[in-house]
């Protein structure tokens, strides 16, 4: 495929201040305007030390899934269906100057990992935020690409997430701030769920469905697994709890989407989850299937997120 990105950031930038109805980045912090400086630690970037407008300014789709090699293995897959390998596009992690996360932008998206659960997510987010927030970036979507737990559907399926709820099946992110319990909605854009929905009919084979995905604090217990180091419950309750919560409209279990729902939705971002099931947890707890199995699995949403950026961005053929 021919390149057809801009071979800089600028003729992307170059309209963004004419660009009619664009949507910034909130960031909901009165100490910010007034600092000197800002270090983003863990991103290993910052506001005297880097040019974000310069290097983020044209980033319209940001993904973000928890393992390092997958989100590199996304920035290539997207480099190769952007058409932008024989540009010398070349695919660096920005954030090598740190362990604790990744980063690669192919034209204008940009794939991040962010680790396991709510904490490392959550860190993450403060500082892509604020990140896009100095690069004067606008029309943000932002997707997680992850893996989870099917309750009732069957392995391989990919959930779309309408609402991601709490262990209650609440949709609801509780964040201690200080010493107070602070409550946020964690609704997603529903229209974006829905225009990736229609995007996964255009793929063969491909099991997918809109549902309500829920978030845990733990992968064991938190889960109502019956094979961690501890296990207070018995089959019957963690059956009863699983039936429960797919009666509440809960399709999958992952551990980041209540806090990536709630942060995105209070900073103006509009953001979707779009996790693979890897078993039923219905039927298992172990994750057993083989590696290839695994691989392709987890290659699902990353080809339904190329599939969408490349629908908006005018790129898509009738063959993919
Ligand atoms: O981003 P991924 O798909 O790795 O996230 C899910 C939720 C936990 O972080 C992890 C548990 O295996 O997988
Ligand atoms: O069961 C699962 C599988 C992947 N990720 C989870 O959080 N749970």
């Amino acid at each position: 495929m021919a390149s057809i990105l801009p071979a800089s950031n600028k003729s992307m930038t170059s309209d963004r201040n004419t660009y009619v109805g664009k949507r910034f980045v909130h960031v909901k912090n009165p100490y910010l305007d007034s600092m000197d400086e800002d270090i983003l630690y863990h991103l290993d970037l910052g506001t005297k030390t880097h040019n974000l407008p310069a290097m983020f300014g044209d980033v319209k789709f940001v993904c973000v899934g928890g393992s390092p090699n997958r989100m590199k293995a996304f920035a290539l897959f997207m480099r190769k269906e952007l058409g932008l390998e024989e540009s010398g596009e070349h695919i660096k992690d920005i954030c090598a100057g740190t362990d604790r996360y990744c980063m690669y932008k192919i034209g204008p998206v940009l794939s991040i990992s962010h680790g396991m659960g709510i904490p490392s997510i959550s860190i993450m987010l403060h500082e892509l935020i604020k990140l896009l927030h100095h690069a004067q970036c606008c029309d943000i979507t932002i997707i997680r690409i992850g893996t989870s737990g099917g309750i009732g559907i069957t392995p391989g399926s990919v959930v779309i997430t309408d609402t991601a709820v709490d262990s209650f099946f609440k949709p609801r992110f509780e964040q201690v701030i200080l010493d107070n319990i602070v409550t946020r909605s964690t609704e997603l854009d529903k229209e974006l769920a829905e225009e990736l929905f229609n995007c996964s009919k255009g793929i063969p084979n491909f099991p997918t469905l809109i549902g309500h995905t829920m978030c845990t604090y733990d992968f064991y217990e938190g889960q109502g697994r019956l094979d961690g180091a501890l296990c207070s419950f018995s089959r019957e309750k963690k059956v009863d709890y699983l039936k429960r919560a797919y009666k509440a409209g809960v399709r999958n279990i992952e551990m980041e989407s209540t806090v990536f729902a709630a942060m995105c939705r209070l900073c103006g971002l509009k953001a979707a989850v779009v996790c693979v099931t890897l078993l039923d947890r219905l039927e298992c707890d172990q994750i057993n299937l083989p590696h290839d199995v695994l691989v392709d699995y987890q290659q699902r949403p990353q080809l339904l997120i190329s599939n969408f950026i490349k629908r908006r961005l005018g790129l898509h053929d009738q063959t993919s």
